[in-house]
Protein backbone atom coordinates (compact mmCIF):
# COMPACT_ATOMS: atom_id res chain seq x y z
CA UNK A 1 0.00 0.00 0.00
CA UNK A 2 1.05 3.52 -1.10
CA UNK A 3 0.20 6.13 1.51
CA UNK A 4 0.44 9.85 0.73
CA UNK A 5 0.58 12.36 3.61
CA UNK A 6 1.16 16.21 3.40
CA UNK A 7 0.45 19.95 4.77
CA UNK A 8 -3.21 18.81 6.01
CA UNK A 9 -2.36 16.13 7.90
CA UNK A 10 0.68 17.91 9.63
CA UNK A 11 -1.19 20.43 10.98
CA UNK A 12 0.31 20.31 14.50
CA UNK A 13 3.74 17.76 15.53
CA UNK A 14 0.90 15.29 17.89
CA UNK A 15 -1.44 14.92 14.45
CA UNK A 16 1.61 14.19 12.41
CA UNK A 17 2.73 11.38 14.94
CA UNK A 18 -0.74 10.16 14.95
CA UNK A 19 -0.15 9.37 11.41
CA UNK A 20 3.04 8.22 11.50
CA UNK A 21 1.78 5.76 14.04
CA UNK A 22 -1.28 4.34 12.14
CA UNK A 23 1.34 4.38 8.93
CA UNK A 24 3.62 2.09 11.30
CA UNK A 25 0.14 0.05 12.64
CA UNK A 26 -0.82 -0.92 8.98
CA UNK A 27 2.67 -2.22 8.17
CA UNK A 28 2.16 -4.65 10.70
CA UNK A 29 -0.27 -5.96 7.76
CA UNK A 30 0.95 -5.66 4.68
CA UNK A 31 4.26 -3.73 3.15
CA UNK A 32 3.91 -0.04 3.06
CA UNK A 33 5.52 2.75 0.68
CA UNK A 34 5.29 6.54 2.15
CA UNK A 35 5.12 9.73 0.00
CA UNK A 36 5.30 12.73 1.52
CA UNK A 37 4.55 17.10 0.73
CA UNK A 38 5.27 19.55 3.25
CA UNK A 39 3.39 23.11 1.73
CA UNK A 40 3.09 24.76 4.79
CA UNK A 41 6.92 23.87 5.69
CA UNK A 42 8.09 24.86 2.34
CA UNK A 43 5.71 28.34 2.67
CA UNK A 44 7.66 29.03 6.03
CA UNK A 45 10.99 28.40 4.76
CA UNK A 46 10.87 30.18 1.89
CA UNK A 47 9.23 33.16 3.56
CA UNK A 48 11.61 33.02 5.87
CA UNK A 49 14.76 33.84 3.04
CA UNK A 50 12.10 36.21 1.69
CA UNK A 51 12.17 34.20 -1.94
CA UNK A 52 8.65 34.41 -3.41
CA UNK A 53 6.42 31.73 -4.45
CA UNK A 54 2.78 31.82 -6.43
CA UNK A 55 1.02 29.03 -7.00
CA UNK A 56 -0.14 28.31 -10.55
CA UNK A 57 -3.24 25.79 -11.37
CA UNK A 58 -2.41 23.81 -8.23
CA UNK A 59 1.19 23.95 -8.39
CA UNK A 60 4.20 26.33 -7.20
CA UNK A 61 5.76 27.98 -9.23
CA UNK A 62 9.36 27.21 -8.37
CA UNK A 63 12.73 29.44 -9.88
CA UNK A 64 16.09 27.76 -9.07
CA UNK A 65 16.40 29.69 -6.10
CA UNK A 66 12.79 28.73 -4.89
CA UNK A 67 13.69 24.80 -6.04
CA UNK A 68 16.98 25.16 -3.19
CA UNK A 69 14.74 26.10 -0.79
CA UNK A 70 11.90 23.26 -1.21
CA UNK A 71 14.19 20.48 -1.84
CA UNK A 72 16.52 21.31 1.80
CA UNK A 73 12.77 22.24 3.54
CA UNK A 74 11.36 18.47 2.22
CA UNK A 75 15.01 16.56 2.71
CA UNK A 76 15.04 18.17 6.37
CA UNK A 77 10.80 17.17 6.72
CA UNK A 78 12.01 13.92 5.47
CA UNK A 79 14.88 12.62 8.06
CA UNK A 80 12.02 13.48 10.81
CA UNK A 81 8.82 11.72 9.61
CA UNK A 82 11.50 9.06 8.88
CA UNK A 83 12.15 8.80 11.97
CA UNK A 84 8.55 9.02 13.23
CA UNK A 85 8.00 5.97 10.89
CA UNK A 86 9.86 3.78 12.34
CA UNK A 87 12.01 0.77 10.74
CA UNK A 88 12.03 3.48 7.71
CA UNK A 89 14.33 4.81 5.07
CA UNK A 90 13.61 8.46 3.97
CA UNK A 91 14.45 9.13 0.67
CA UNK A 92 13.98 11.64 -1.72
CA UNK A 93 13.88 11.17 -5.88
CA UNK A 94 17.56 11.82 -6.16
CA UNK A 95 18.72 8.96 -4.56
CA UNK A 96 19.37 5.98 -7.10
CA UNK A 97 17.27 7.92 -9.77
CA UNK A 98 14.19 6.77 -7.57
CA UNK A 99 11.62 9.80 -9.05
CA UNK A 100 13.16 10.91 -12.61
CA UNK A 101 10.78 13.99 -14.03
CA UNK A 102 11.24 15.95 -16.81
CA UNK A 103 10.19 19.78 -16.77
CA UNK A 104 6.36 20.46 -16.53
CA UNK A 105 5.91 23.75 -18.16
CA UNK A 106 8.99 26.48 -18.35
CA UNK A 107 6.64 28.61 -17.28
CA UNK A 108 6.64 27.13 -13.69
CA UNK A 109 10.35 26.97 -13.28
CA UNK A 110 11.78 23.73 -12.22
CA UNK A 111 8.53 21.72 -11.42
CA UNK A 112 8.14 18.44 -12.85
CA UNK A 113 6.38 15.44 -14.38
CA UNK A 114 7.55 11.86 -13.08
CA UNK A 115 8.81 9.97 -16.14
CA UNK A 116 10.01 6.96 -14.27
CA UNK A 117 10.00 5.59 -11.14
CA UNK A 118 12.96 3.15 -9.44
CA UNK A 119 10.10 0.47 -7.97
CA UNK A 120 13.54 -2.43 -7.87
CA UNK A 121 14.85 -0.27 -5.07
CA UNK A 122 11.28 0.15 -3.42
CA UNK A 123 11.06 -3.20 -3.94
CA UNK A 124 14.57 -3.97 -2.25
CA UNK A 125 13.52 -2.02 0.56
CA UNK A 126 10.39 -3.73 1.16
CA UNK A 127 11.62 -7.08 0.87
CA UNK A 128 14.12 -5.92 3.70
CA UNK A 129 11.35 -4.79 6.23
CA UNK A 130 12.05 -1.47 5.53
CA UNK A 131 9.60 1.56 4.81
CA UNK A 132 10.48 3.91 2.28
CA UNK A 133 9.41 7.27 3.40
CA UNK A 134 9.69 9.65 -0.17
CA UNK A 135 10.00 13.19 -0.25
CA UNK A 136 8.09 14.94 -3.96
CA UNK A 137 11.50 16.03 -5.10
CA UNK A 138 12.19 14.64 -8.72
CA UNK A 139 15.69 14.07 -10.55
CA UNK A 140 15.48 15.90 -14.45
CA UNK A 141 17.57 14.79 -17.01
CA UNK A 142 20.16 17.65 -16.64
CA UNK A 143 20.65 15.85 -13.04
CA UNK A 144 19.05 18.70 -10.97
CA UNK A 145 15.93 18.52 -8.67
CA UNK A 146 12.78 19.28 -9.43
CA UNK A 147 9.65 20.10 -7.39
CA UNK A 148 6.98 17.20 -8.17
CA UNK A 149 3.50 18.10 -6.30
CA UNK A 150 3.29 15.53 -3.55
CA UNK A 151 0.22 13.37 -4.44
CA UNK A 152 1.08 13.34 -8.39
CA UNK A 153 4.42 11.79 -6.64
CA UNK A 154 2.49 9.65 -4.59
CA UNK A 155 0.28 8.65 -7.46
CA UNK A 156 3.22 7.93 -10.04
CA UNK A 157 4.76 5.38 -7.31
CA UNK A 158 1.39 3.80 -6.89
CA UNK A 159 1.31 2.89 -10.39
CA UNK A 160 4.81 1.78 -11.22
CA UNK A 161 4.41 -0.41 -8.18
CA UNK A 162 0.76 -1.84 -9.02
CA UNK A 163 -0.22 -1.00 -5.55
CA UNK A 164 -3.45 0.71 -4.09
CA UNK A 165 -2.87 4.52 -3.01
CA UNK A 166 -4.66 5.99 0.31
CA UNK A 167 -4.34 10.30 0.35
CA UNK A 168 -4.71 11.37 3.77
CA UNK A 169 -6.06 14.54 3.83
CA UNK A 170 -7.93 16.91 6.11
CA UNK A 171 -11.88 15.75 5.04
CA UNK A 172 -13.18 11.33 5.12
CA UNK A 173 -13.46 11.07 1.38
CA UNK A 174 -15.16 12.85 -1.50
CA UNK A 175 -18.75 14.70 -0.22
CA UNK A 176 -21.57 14.96 -2.52
CA UNK A 177 -22.63 17.70 -0.80
CA UNK A 178 -19.47 19.05 0.48
CA UNK A 179 -19.08 20.13 3.82
CA UNK A 180 -21.67 17.88 4.71
CA UNK A 181 -19.95 14.45 5.78
CA UNK A 182 -22.54 12.37 5.88
CA UNK A 183 -22.86 12.75 1.68
CA UNK A 184 -18.98 10.86 1.60
CA UNK A 185 -19.24 8.31 -1.41
CA UNK A 186 -18.05 5.54 -0.63
CA UNK A 187 -16.93 4.25 -3.99
CA UNK A 188 -16.25 6.75 -7.43
CA UNK A 189 -15.74 5.46 -10.92
CA UNK A 190 -13.34 7.67 -12.82
CA UNK A 191 -16.55 8.77 -15.07
CA UNK A 192 -17.94 9.75 -11.76
CA UNK A 193 -15.01 11.65 -10.81
CA UNK A 194 -15.22 13.30 -14.12
CA UNK A 195 -18.96 14.11 -13.91
CA UNK A 196 -18.41 15.72 -10.25
CA UNK A 197 -15.93 18.19 -11.40
CA UNK A 198 -18.21 19.18 -13.95
CA UNK A 199 -20.84 19.55 -12.19
CA UNK A 200 -19.10 21.48 -9.47
CA UNK A 201 -19.38 19.53 -6.56
CA UNK A 202 -15.68 18.01 -6.76
CA UNK A 203 -13.85 21.90 -6.15
CA UNK A 204 -11.18 23.57 -4.97
CA UNK A 205 -8.08 21.76 -3.53
CA UNK A 206 -10.11 18.07 -4.18
CA UNK A 207 -9.35 18.75 -7.57
CA UNK A 208 -5.97 18.03 -8.18
CA UNK A 209 -6.15 15.38 -5.63
CA UNK A 210 -8.79 13.55 -7.43
CA UNK A 211 -6.70 14.47 -10.56
CA UNK A 212 -3.85 12.58 -8.84
CA UNK A 213 -5.86 9.22 -8.07
CA UNK A 214 -7.25 9.28 -11.52
CA UNK A 215 -3.43 9.46 -12.23
CA UNK A 216 -2.43 6.61 -10.53
CA UNK A 217 -5.43 4.37 -12.30
CA UNK A 218 -3.63 5.40 -15.46
CA UNK A 219 -0.73 4.70 -14.44
CA UNK A 220 -1.40 0.91 -13.05
CA UNK A 221 -2.86 1.66 -9.15
CA UNK A 222 -5.47 -0.58 -8.85
CA UNK A 223 -7.50 1.58 -6.93
CA UNK A 224 -6.79 5.03 -5.25
CA UNK A 225 -8.69 6.32 -1.63
CA UNK A 226 -8.95 9.59 -0.48
CA UNK A 227 -9.41 9.36 3.58
CA UNK A 228 -9.02 11.37 6.91
CA UNK A 229 -5.70 11.58 8.68
CA UNK A 230 -6.95 12.98 11.67
CA UNK A 231 -8.77 9.95 12.90
CA UNK A 232 -7.00 6.61 14.68
CA UNK A 233 -7.97 3.66 13.20
CA UNK A 234 -8.98 5.21 9.71
CA UNK A 235 -6.31 4.03 7.59
CA UNK A 236 -6.45 0.15 8.33
CA UNK A 237 -9.85 0.99 7.88
CA UNK A 238 -8.88 2.87 4.30
CA UNK A 239 -7.12 -0.16 3.83
CA UNK A 240 -10.12 -2.68 3.91
CA UNK A 241 -11.55 -0.72 1.87
CA UNK A 242 -14.12 0.70 4.47
CA UNK A 243 -13.11 4.09 5.09
CA UNK A 244 -12.66 7.20 2.84
CA UNK A 245 -13.63 7.11 -1.00
CA UNK A 246 -11.98 4.63 -2.86
CA UNK A 247 -11.93 5.69 -6.87
CA UNK A 248 -11.46 2.77 -9.19
CA UNK A 249 -11.35 2.56 -12.93
N1 LIG B 1 -16.63 17.30 -2.74
C1 LIG B 1 -15.70 17.53 -1.82
N2 LIG B 1 -15.53 16.67 -0.80
C2 LIG B 1 -14.59 16.88 0.14
N3 LIG B 1 -13.74 17.95 0.15
C3 LIG B 1 -13.86 18.85 -0.84
C4 LIG B 1 -14.85 18.69 -1.86
N4 LIG B 1 -14.73 19.71 -2.71
C5 LIG B 1 -13.74 20.51 -2.25
N5 LIG B 1 -13.19 19.98 -1.12
C6 LIG B 1 -12.07 20.59 -0.40
O1 LIG B 1 -10.87 19.86 -0.65
C7 LIG B 1 -10.03 19.93 0.51
C8 LIG B 1 -8.92 18.88 0.43
O2 LIG B 1 -7.94 19.33 -0.50
P1 LIG B 1 -6.57 20.01 0.01
O3 LIG B 1 -6.88 20.98 1.12
O4 LIG B 1 -5.86 20.52 -1.17
O5 LIG B 1 -5.84 18.73 0.62
P2 LIG B 1 -4.29 18.42 1.02
O6 LIG B 1 -3.65 19.71 1.42
O7 LIG B 1 -4.44 17.42 2.13
O8 LIG B 1 -3.63 17.83 -0.17
C9 LIG B 1 -11.02 19.77 1.63
O9 LIG B 1 -10.53 20.25 2.86
C10 LIG B 1 -12.22 20.59 1.11
O10 LIG B 1 -12.10 21.94 1.54
C1 LIG C 1 4.95 21.65 -7.62
C2 LIG C 1 4.38 21.80 -6.25
O1 LIG C 1 3.40 22.49 -6.06
N1 LIG C 1 5.00 21.13 -5.27
C3 LIG C 1 4.58 21.16 -3.89
C4 LIG C 1 5.29 20.01 -3.17
C5 LIG C 1 4.84 19.81 -1.74
C6 LIG C 1 3.41 19.30 -1.63
O2 LIG C 1 2.76 18.90 -2.58
O3 LIG C 1 2.95 19.30 -0.32
P1 LIG C 1 1.45 18.99 0.19
O4 LIG C 1 1.20 17.53 0.01
O5 LIG C 1 1.55 19.39 1.63
O6 LIG C 1 0.48 19.84 -0.59
C7 LIG C 1 4.94 22.52 -3.23
O7 LIG C 1 5.94 23.13 -3.61
O8 LIG C 1 4.22 22.93 -2.31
Amino acid sequence: MIVKYGGNAMKSLELRRAVAAEIAALRALMPVVVVHGGGPVIERELTARGVPSEFRAGLRVTPPEAMDVVEMALSALNKALSQEVGQAVGLTGRDSALLTAEVLDPALGRVGRVTGVNAALLRTLVGAGLTPVIASVAVGADGQALNVNADTAAGAVAGALGEGIIFLTDVDGVYRAYPDPASRATHLTRAEVQAGIEAGWIAGGMIPKVQAALDALDRGAPFATIASGMGAGVLEAAARGEAGTRITA
